[in-house]
Protein backbone atom coordinates (compact mmCIF):
# COMPACT_ATOMS: atom_id res chain seq x y z
CA UNK A 1 0.00 0.00 0.00
CA UNK A 2 2.89 2.78 0.71
CA UNK A 3 4.58 2.51 -2.75
CA UNK A 4 1.71 2.92 -4.66
CA UNK A 5 1.77 5.82 -6.32
CA UNK A 6 -0.63 8.71 -5.27
CA UNK A 7 -3.12 9.54 -7.42
CA UNK A 8 -2.90 13.47 -8.74
CA UNK A 9 -6.09 14.06 -6.89
CA UNK A 10 -5.03 13.29 -3.99
CA UNK A 11 -1.66 15.01 -4.61
CA UNK A 12 -3.29 18.01 -5.17
CA UNK A 13 -5.33 18.18 -1.58
CA UNK A 14 -1.81 17.24 0.57
CA UNK A 15 -0.81 21.37 1.08
CA UNK A 16 -4.69 21.69 1.88
CA UNK A 17 -4.60 18.90 4.58
CA UNK A 18 -0.97 19.89 5.71
CA UNK A 19 -1.99 23.26 6.59
CA UNK A 20 -5.43 22.35 8.59
CA UNK A 21 -3.30 19.61 10.68
CA UNK A 22 -0.65 22.37 11.54
CA UNK A 23 -3.52 24.45 12.98
CA UNK A 24 -4.89 21.51 14.54
CA UNK A 25 -0.98 20.26 16.19
CA UNK A 26 0.07 24.28 16.99
CA UNK A 27 -3.67 23.85 19.03
CA UNK A 28 -2.51 21.22 21.04
CA UNK A 29 -4.43 18.44 19.45
CA UNK A 30 -3.23 15.21 19.08
CA UNK A 31 -5.99 13.38 17.26
CA UNK A 32 -8.79 13.96 14.30
CA UNK A 33 -11.39 11.50 12.92
CA UNK A 34 -11.96 12.02 9.04
CA UNK A 35 -15.37 13.56 10.08
CA UNK A 36 -13.51 16.13 11.73
CA UNK A 37 -11.16 17.10 9.05
CA UNK A 38 -14.65 16.21 6.62
CA UNK A 39 -15.88 19.76 8.30
CA UNK A 40 -12.86 21.76 8.79
CA UNK A 41 -11.16 21.36 5.10
CA UNK A 42 -14.44 20.94 2.85
CA UNK A 43 -13.88 17.37 1.53
CA UNK A 44 -16.11 14.92 2.13
CA UNK A 45 -15.27 12.15 4.84
CA UNK A 46 -15.13 9.13 2.47
CA UNK A 47 -12.74 10.96 0.01
CA UNK A 48 -10.29 11.98 3.46
CA UNK A 49 -10.29 7.85 4.25
CA UNK A 50 -9.64 7.54 0.83
CA UNK A 51 -6.58 9.74 0.68
CA UNK A 52 -5.42 9.01 3.88
CA UNK A 53 -5.86 5.11 2.79
CA UNK A 54 -2.71 6.00 0.24
CA UNK A 55 -0.37 6.27 2.95
CA UNK A 56 0.02 2.79 4.69
CA UNK A 57 -0.03 2.62 8.45
CA UNK A 58 -0.63 6.19 8.54
CA UNK A 59 -3.64 5.78 7.39
CA UNK A 60 -5.53 3.72 9.78
CA UNK A 61 -8.93 4.66 11.07
CA UNK A 62 -10.96 3.52 13.81
CA UNK A 63 -9.75 5.65 16.42
CA UNK A 64 -8.25 8.84 14.49
CA UNK A 65 -5.59 9.97 13.02
CA UNK A 66 -2.42 10.95 14.44
CA UNK A 67 -1.87 14.67 13.87
CA UNK A 68 1.75 14.69 14.29
CA UNK A 69 2.79 11.95 12.69
CA UNK A 70 0.74 12.93 9.57
CA UNK A 71 2.27 16.27 9.72
CA UNK A 72 5.33 15.04 10.01
CA UNK A 73 4.60 13.24 6.53
CA UNK A 74 2.63 15.01 4.60
CA UNK A 75 5.70 17.80 5.63
CA UNK A 76 8.23 15.52 3.97
CA UNK A 77 6.29 14.73 1.21
CA UNK A 78 5.84 18.45 0.11
CA UNK A 79 9.11 19.54 0.69
CA UNK A 80 10.95 16.56 -1.22
CA UNK A 81 14.98 16.83 -0.82
CA UNK A 82 15.58 18.91 -3.49
CA UNK A 83 16.06 22.75 -3.85
CA UNK A 84 13.65 24.27 -5.50
CA UNK A 85 14.51 27.49 -6.71
CA UNK A 86 11.48 30.60 -7.10
CA UNK A 87 11.40 33.91 -8.77
CA UNK A 88 9.42 36.66 -7.02
CA UNK A 89 7.52 39.21 -8.95
CA UNK A 90 7.29 42.84 -7.44
CA UNK A 91 9.37 44.04 -4.89
CA UNK A 92 6.71 46.10 -3.31
CA UNK A 93 5.54 45.91 -0.05
CA UNK A 94 4.78 41.89 0.57
CA UNK A 95 7.22 41.42 -2.02
CA UNK A 96 9.92 42.88 -0.13
CA UNK A 97 8.75 40.98 2.93
CA UNK A 98 8.61 37.82 1.72
CA UNK A 99 12.32 38.38 0.32
CA UNK A 100 12.99 38.91 3.76
CA UNK A 101 11.41 35.68 4.99
CA UNK A 102 13.85 33.60 3.95
CA UNK A 103 11.61 30.39 2.96
CA UNK A 104 15.08 28.38 2.93
CA UNK A 105 15.69 28.33 6.43
CA UNK A 106 12.57 25.59 7.00
CA UNK A 107 12.56 24.22 3.82
CA UNK A 108 14.44 23.48 0.23
CA UNK A 109 12.96 26.01 -1.15
CA UNK A 110 14.31 29.21 -1.94
CA UNK A 111 13.70 32.69 -4.00
CA UNK A 112 16.73 33.03 -5.86
CA UNK A 113 15.81 35.86 -8.47
CA UNK A 114 13.31 39.03 -8.14
CA UNK A 115 11.93 41.02 -10.95
CA UNK A 116 10.79 44.55 -11.05
CA UNK A 117 9.61 47.78 -13.23
CA UNK A 118 10.88 50.09 -10.71
CA UNK A 119 14.14 51.49 -11.69
CA UNK A 120 15.66 52.59 -8.98
CA UNK A 121 15.28 48.67 -7.17
CA UNK A 122 16.15 46.90 -10.78
CA UNK A 123 19.88 46.49 -10.33
CA UNK A 124 19.91 46.23 -6.78
CA UNK A 125 20.19 43.72 -4.30
CA UNK A 126 17.67 43.10 -1.41
CA UNK A 127 17.80 40.59 1.45
CA UNK A 128 20.75 39.03 -0.84
CA UNK A 129 18.48 38.46 -3.67
CA UNK A 130 19.55 40.16 -6.56
CA UNK A 131 16.13 42.30 -8.38
CA UNK A 132 15.89 41.90 -12.41
CA UNK A 133 14.25 43.97 -14.43
CA UNK A 134 11.28 42.76 -16.35
CA UNK A 135 13.35 42.65 -19.45
CA UNK A 136 15.10 39.86 -18.25
CA UNK A 137 12.41 38.02 -16.62
CA UNK A 138 12.33 34.99 -19.13
CA UNK A 139 16.01 34.50 -20.02
CA UNK A 140 16.89 34.53 -16.16
CA UNK A 141 13.97 32.04 -15.56
CA UNK A 142 15.43 29.64 -18.32
CA UNK A 143 18.61 29.86 -17.16
CA UNK A 144 18.02 29.42 -13.44
CA UNK A 145 15.66 26.79 -14.51
CA UNK A 146 13.27 28.09 -12.14
CA UNK A 147 9.68 26.48 -12.91
CA UNK A 148 8.07 28.62 -9.74
CA UNK A 149 6.88 32.01 -9.08
CA UNK A 150 5.46 34.26 -6.53
CA UNK A 151 3.45 37.38 -7.70
CA UNK A 152 2.99 40.12 -5.43
CA UNK A 153 2.13 43.18 -8.56
CA UNK A 154 -1.04 45.12 -8.53
CA UNK A 155 -3.77 43.22 -9.35
CA UNK A 156 -4.27 45.33 -13.06
CA UNK A 157 -0.60 43.60 -14.50
CA UNK A 158 -1.46 40.47 -13.31
CA UNK A 159 -2.90 38.63 -16.13
CA UNK A 160 -0.04 40.27 -18.58
CA UNK A 161 2.56 38.57 -16.63
CA UNK A 162 1.37 35.63 -15.48
CA UNK A 163 1.22 34.84 -19.81
CA UNK A 164 4.90 36.09 -19.75
CA UNK A 165 5.80 33.73 -16.69
CA UNK A 166 4.06 30.68 -18.70
CA UNK A 167 5.88 31.68 -21.93
CA UNK A 168 9.06 31.63 -19.82
CA UNK A 169 8.73 28.13 -18.98
CA UNK A 170 6.97 28.69 -15.21
CA UNK A 171 4.57 25.75 -13.89
CA UNK A 172 3.26 27.08 -10.99
CA UNK A 173 2.35 30.43 -9.65
CA UNK A 174 1.75 31.42 -6.07
CA UNK A 175 -0.43 34.36 -6.64
CA UNK A 176 -0.56 37.08 -4.51
CA UNK A 177 -3.27 39.33 -6.65
CA UNK A 178 -7.21 39.29 -6.59
CA UNK A 179 -7.12 38.54 -9.65
CA UNK A 180 -8.44 34.64 -10.91
CA UNK A 181 -5.60 33.77 -13.60
CA UNK A 182 -6.01 32.57 -16.43
CA UNK A 183 -3.34 30.19 -17.45
CA UNK A 184 -3.09 26.73 -19.61
CA UNK A 185 -3.92 23.92 -17.77
CA UNK A 186 -0.53 22.73 -17.29
CA UNK A 187 0.38 25.96 -15.02
CA UNK A 188 -0.85 25.27 -11.28
CA UNK A 189 -2.08 28.73 -9.44
CA UNK A 190 -2.13 28.87 -5.88
CA UNK A 191 -3.77 31.79 -4.96
CA UNK A 192 -3.29 33.12 -1.22
CA UNK A 193 -6.04 35.77 0.61
CA UNK A 194 -4.89 36.46 3.73
CA UNK A 195 -8.01 37.66 5.01
CA UNK A 196 -9.36 33.70 3.94
CA UNK A 197 -6.15 32.53 6.28
CA UNK A 198 -8.05 34.52 9.34
CA UNK A 199 -11.25 33.44 8.51
CA UNK A 200 -9.98 29.67 9.28
CA UNK A 201 -7.92 30.96 12.13
CA UNK A 202 -11.44 32.40 13.62
CA UNK A 203 -12.83 29.34 12.55
CA UNK A 204 -10.32 27.05 14.52
CA UNK A 205 -11.14 29.54 17.54
CA UNK A 206 -14.60 29.02 17.73
CA UNK A 207 -14.39 25.07 17.24
CA UNK A 208 -11.18 23.88 18.61
CA UNK A 209 -10.56 25.88 21.66
CA UNK A 210 -11.67 24.69 25.11
N1 LIG B 1 -3.54 38.07 -0.97
C1 LIG B 1 -3.28 38.79 0.08
O1 LIG B 1 -3.57 38.39 1.20
C2 LIG B 1 -2.59 40.09 -0.11
C3 LIG B 1 -2.11 40.86 0.94
C4 LIG B 1 -1.45 42.04 0.64
C5 LIG B 1 -1.32 42.45 -0.69
N2 LIG B 1 -1.83 41.68 -1.68
C6 LIG B 1 -1.70 42.00 -3.10
O2 LIG B 1 -0.31 41.86 -3.44
C7 LIG B 1 0.01 42.78 -4.48
C8 LIG B 1 1.17 43.64 -4.03
O3 LIG B 1 0.81 44.42 -2.91
P1 LIG B 1 1.84 45.47 -2.29
O4 LIG B 1 1.18 46.11 -1.14
O5 LIG B 1 3.15 44.77 -2.10
O6 LIG B 1 1.98 46.51 -3.51
P2 LIG B 1 3.17 47.52 -3.81
O7 LIG B 1 2.58 48.60 -4.66
O8 LIG B 1 3.88 47.89 -2.56
O9 LIG B 1 4.20 46.66 -4.70
C9 LIG B 1 3.96 46.26 -6.01
C10 LIG B 1 5.32 46.15 -6.73
O10 LIG B 1 5.07 45.60 -8.02
C11 LIG B 1 5.84 46.35 -8.97
N3 LIG B 1 5.18 46.23 -10.28
C12 LIG B 1 4.10 46.90 -10.75
N4 LIG B 1 3.78 46.48 -11.99
C13 LIG B 1 4.67 45.52 -12.30
C14 LIG B 1 4.88 44.72 -13.44
N5 LIG B 1 4.07 44.79 -14.51
N6 LIG B 1 5.91 43.86 -13.45
C15 LIG B 1 6.74 43.75 -12.37
N7 LIG B 1 6.60 44.50 -11.25
C16 LIG B 1 5.58 45.38 -11.23
C17 LIG B 1 5.86 47.76 -8.42
O11 LIG B 1 6.96 48.50 -8.93
C18 LIG B 1 6.03 47.49 -6.92
O12 LIG B 1 7.38 47.40 -6.53
C19 LIG B 1 -1.27 43.56 -4.77
O13 LIG B 1 -1.93 42.94 -5.87
C20 LIG B 1 -2.08 43.41 -3.49
O14 LIG B 1 -3.47 43.50 -3.72
C21 LIG B 1 -2.46 40.52 -1.40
Amino acid sequence: MKNKPIPRATAKRLPLYYRYLKVLFDSGKTKISSTELSEAVKVDSATIRRDFSYFGELGKRGYGYDVESLLDFFGRMLTEDRLTNVALIGVGNLGSALLKYGFHQNNNIRISAAFDVKEDLVGRIVDGIPVYPMDDMAEQIRQQQIEVAILTIPSENAQDVANKLYEAGIRGIMNFTRVRLNTPSNVHVQSIDLTNELQTLIYFLNHYTD
